[in-house]
């Protein structure tokens, strides 16, 4: 008989990312009671819930920005919370996207080096890096602001060049927290079209915290956040 190490079991499930029971709490305010979520590769998922349910703080725990008091996150077969901090920071380079509600785009940079940054910061030379950014700008209606700064972009535009910026490195996992809510609906459509288009072209999981049901709609399900745990909404009802 052959013995398979759970390692391997792990590294070839189809699932991408697990949250097993965390908790987390700020002080005396318990943020997560409890949470646990299973994503599939590949798979989008939408993160609902009221405000202060703990939405954002589970996406963070997802990723790997904040390490939960309890409870594990699973990310290919390998426990997040209790890699170093070094390990942690090099899977969110190398292995992760982010998309956050407004851009923070660096606004020293041109939109071309922006979008090329997570290349860059992964090692990669600066001219290999600005030819991987540049069919972004095509594909994501942004052709002629490859020398623009943040500051010369309408909120759209520097939302999408955020978002190019969370796929370039082609990542196995994006985390857009309200990646539209800065934005007016048609404008937010535009850029979840965009968003959904190139993760499943690429095959990255998606998981994504939004309030708006017309956003989470682009999602393969849905995750409901509630005081801080986390359930599946039953997909029949969708
Ligand atoms: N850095 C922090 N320090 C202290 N308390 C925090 C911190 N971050 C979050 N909290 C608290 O944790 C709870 C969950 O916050 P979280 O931001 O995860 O909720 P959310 O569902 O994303 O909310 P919203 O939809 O308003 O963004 C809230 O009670 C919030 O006040």
């Amino acid at each position: 008989m052959t013995v398979v190490p759970a390692s391997d079991l792990a590294t070839r499930s189809d699932t991408a990312l697990e949250a097993r029971e965390i908790c987390l709490s700020f002080g005396q305010t318990p943020a997560l009671r409890g949470a646990s979520v299973s994503i599939s590769r590949g798979e989008i998922v939408a993160v609902m819930g009221p405000s202060g349910s703990g939405k954002s703080t589970l996406l963070h725990c997802l990723a790997g920005i904040l390490t939960p008091d309890s409870g594990e996150i699973v990310f290919a077969g390998r426990r997040l919370d209790t890699m170093t901090e070094n390990e942690r920071s090099a899977v969110r380079r190398d292995r992760f996207g982010f998309v956050f509600q407004f851009g923070q785009l660096v606004p020293e940079l041109t939109t071309e080096e922006n979008v090329a940054l997570p290349l860059l910061l992964s090692g990669v030379r600066r001219t290999e890096a600005l030819r991987r950014a540049r069919p972004w700008f095509e594909r994501l209606g942004l052709r002629g602001m490859e020398r623009r700064r943040s500051g010369e972009l309408s909120g759209g535009e520097a939302q999408r060049v955020a978002l190019a910026r969370g796929l370039v490195a082609a990542p196995e996992v994006l985390f857009a927290d309200e990646p539209t809510g800065s934005l007016d609906s048609l404008t937010g459509e535009q850029v979840m079209e965009l968003m959904v288009g190139a993760a499943r072209d690429q095959g990255t999981t998606v998981v994504l915290v939004t309030h708006d049901p017309r956003v989470a709609a682009y999602a393969d399900r849905e995750i409901n956040v509630r005081d801080g745990k986390a359930a599946a909404i039953d997909q029949a009802r969708r």
